[in-house]
């Protein structure tokens, strides 16, 4: 079943267009994780889900509710940590999660949800206007958790979180989703969407570039994966660029890195190596997903034969930042 559908969403401020006809859909119980460089339409299109926007164009719903006639109906269903939480000063920590809790008109234990954000038991009674960036943050996502939502809906959810604050995000989105909750969220931040997501959307100029799992992501496009070979000593003006799949390659000391478009060139540099030299070790790592983003985000050449959102494919001109005499050939 869909729990977001989004079917030709545009927004405009003025000449601006920050939406460009969006479609998109989300699985109940998926984790779909929003990405897009600043200014991309991210937030926009969270604040056109929650009906805090009107669309210039489209249509959405949200757990069947439509965006602009049953956003308040929605909003008791759902749970959202906006961009910019700013929490009332005067109000405590748990004065916040219960005013929540008034607002979806449920019963809620303020100190379950406080704690299982991991804000501090003594910080609960204090007035939330001292609260760092990290503690406020914790406190929007416990507000967001009130009324046990069906979707989650999260802008920018690890902003002002430290890397052990960034651990627990992961980790109650994980028990969330185990739970049955789908959770749509955006973020910039790579490693965190890899880690917790079923499928990612690339969102550029306000319209997908590109959408699936990782691998999905991975196999549909030409990435570089780096692949380190430690030899006994390295031939002088050893050259690898003239194999097929071989971005680029530079050597330090006894280690010989190539940066490789797929798993047979791998195979082949290999070769090629222990044909001269004494194989030491050989570490070969899977492109990342932040160098596949860079190429949807910053319209890298090598991202333009990639299998767009849509399912259609442009064609490669077979040349990469990197590459000179790497093979650039789309697989999508
Ligand atoms: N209220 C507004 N009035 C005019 N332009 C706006 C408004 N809100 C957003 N924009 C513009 O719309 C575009 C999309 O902005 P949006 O905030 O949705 O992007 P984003 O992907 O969420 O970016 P970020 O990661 O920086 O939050 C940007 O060019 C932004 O400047």
């Amino acid at each position: 079943m869909t729990a977001i559908e989004i079917d030709g969403l545009g927004k405009e401020y003025g000449d601006l267009t920050a939406l460009d006809g969006l479609d998109l859909s989300v699985e109940t119980g998926e984790v779909y994780g929003f990405l897009g460089p600043n200014g991309a339409g991210k937030s926009t299109t969270i604040n056109l889900l929650l009906g805090f926007l009107d669309p210039s164009s489209g249509s959405a719903t949200v757990l069947g509710h439509d965006i602009e006639r049953e956003s308040r109906a929605l909003r008791r269903r759902i749970g959202v940590l906006p961009e910019a939480f700013s929490p009332y000063e005067r109000l405590t920590a748990r004065e916040h999660v219960k005013y929540a809790a008034d607002l979806k008109d449920v019963a809620v234990d303020p100190d379950v949800l406080l704690d299982r954000v991991g804000l501090t038991e003594d910080a609960w009674d204090r007035s939330a206007g001292g609260f760092s960036t990290g503690m406020e943050q914790r406190l929007a996502l416990a507000c967001a958790l009130v009324g046990d939502p069906e979707v989650l809906i999260l802008d920018e959810p690890s902003s002002g979180l430290d890397p052990r604050g960034m651990a627990e995000l992961r980790e109650l989105i994980r028990e969330e989703a185990a739970d049955g909750t789908t959770v749509f969220f955006s973020s910039h931040i790579l490693s965190e969407v890899e880690a917790v997501c079923d499928r990612i959307g690339i969102l550029v100029d306000g319209g997908l570039v590109a959408e699936g799992t990782i691998d999905e992501l991975r196999d549909g496009t030409e990435t570089h994966s780096p692949l380190d070979v430690r030899v006994d000593a390295v031939p002088e003006g050893f050259d690898l660029t003239d194999l097929d799949g071989v971005a680029s390659m530079s050597v330090e000391d006894s280690t010989l890195s190539a940066l490789v478009t797929d798993a047979g060139a791998k195979i082949e540099v290999i070769r090629r190596v222990d044909q001269v030299a004494e194989i030491r070790d050989v570490i070969s790592e899977p492109a990342s997903l932040e160098a596949l983003f860079d190429r949807y985000a910053n319209g890298d050449s090598a991202a333009e034969g990639m299998e767009d959102a849509d399912g259609s494919s442009d064609d490669a001109d077979g040349s990469t930042e990197e590459a000179d005499a790497g093979s650039t050939e789309a697989t999508a």
